[in-house]
């Protein structure tokens, strides 16, 4: 069988909060392998680490309080330790990444347009006219109406909702190899949920990006994972191809997080998406 590269790799993965008495640990020998055009879901309890894990990845955890030990491999380059204005580059541009809390992303002083087109001429050469059309284009395709009018609003006066998916276009606008998504449907009605499922479908099948899923959804990760990692007390403590998961979960924890939330039957993976 061919087996492609991974883009991200994640090997022995240890994370722990420094303290007055000492390193406690939150994150244990985690591993993780990101493919092209695939999505590895993360599940597992409140508090388990997923979100600490991503932060992980993407070198956002505050240094002074955290300790970060392992790989984290992007195309084979080392991003563990990489000095800060490296990792600048990288973000945004190579490793999208939706936040759990939307209002952390945004810096509440500028317009949501003079964020977004800040990013994209960071991270690109385009001119600023280009940049704003790109953004609209973004804003568009997350079902944001009249993006122009948009973008000259502050974060403070968007919803939630609004937020999260103006944070999905930005994130998504530049096309990285990977994203990293924390939780990108929970602050959304149904109808939103759908359509942000389906551009991180077209991404990964457009542009091949890799896609590490993190959502309690059930439901989200079995419509968009082909595999699903599941995180307890911040160990992976079990991996599977999406389907053996849901049919057939080995762990205890596993059949307990099946059990705390009736599961639609799996069918073939996003086509239910298309409607
Ligand atoms: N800055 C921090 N300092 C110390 N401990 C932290 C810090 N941030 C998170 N933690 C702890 O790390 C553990 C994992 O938290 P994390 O937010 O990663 O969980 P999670 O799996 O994302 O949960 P949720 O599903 O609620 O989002 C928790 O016990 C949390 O209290
Ligand atoms: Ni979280």
């Amino acid at each position: 069988m061919h087996t492609q590269p991974n883009v991200l790799q994640v090997d022995n993965l240890n994370i722990a909060a420094k303290s007055s008495r000492g390193a406690l640990p939150l994150v244990r020998n985690v591993n993780l392998e990101l493919t092209p055009g695939k999505v590895l879901g993360l599940i597992g309890e409140s508090g388990s680490g997923k979100t600490v894990t991503s932060m992980a990845l993407m070198q956002l955890l505050d240094q002074r309080a955290m300790q970060v030990q392992g790989n984290i491999q992007l195309h084979g380059q080392e991003l563990n330790g990489m000095p800060t204005k490296a990792m600048r580059a990288i973000r945004g541009k190579e490793i999208g990444f939706i936040m759990q809390n939307p209002m952390n992303a945004f810096t509440p002083v500028y317009t949501i347009g003079n964020q977004f087109v800040e990013t994209i001429r960071t991270h690109t050469g385009l001119g600023k006219k280009q940049a704003v059309e790109l953004a609209i284009a973004s804003l568009e395709s997350m079902n944001l109406e009249e993006p122009a009018k948009l973008m000259k609003k502050y974060p403070f006066q968007l919803s939630g909702g609004m937020l999260q998916r103006v944070m999905i276009a930005i994130s998504m606008s530049l096309r990285p190899a990977v994203v990293i998504a924390d939780e990108p449907t929970t602050a959304l009605d149904v109808t939103n949920q759908l359509q942000v499922l389906k551009e991180l479908d077209r991404l990964r099948t457009e542009c091949g990006t890799a896609i590490l899923l993190i959502s309690h959804d059930l439901g989200v990760i079995s419509q968009l994972a082909d595999e699903v990692a599941v995180m307890r007390r911040g160990e992976i403590v079990e991996q599977a191809e999406v389907c053996d998961l849901f049919d057939r979960p080995q762990h205890e924890y596993t059949k307990k997080l099946l059990q705390a939330r009736p599961v639609m039957p799996f069918t073939d993976s996003l086509n239910r998406l298309v409607i």
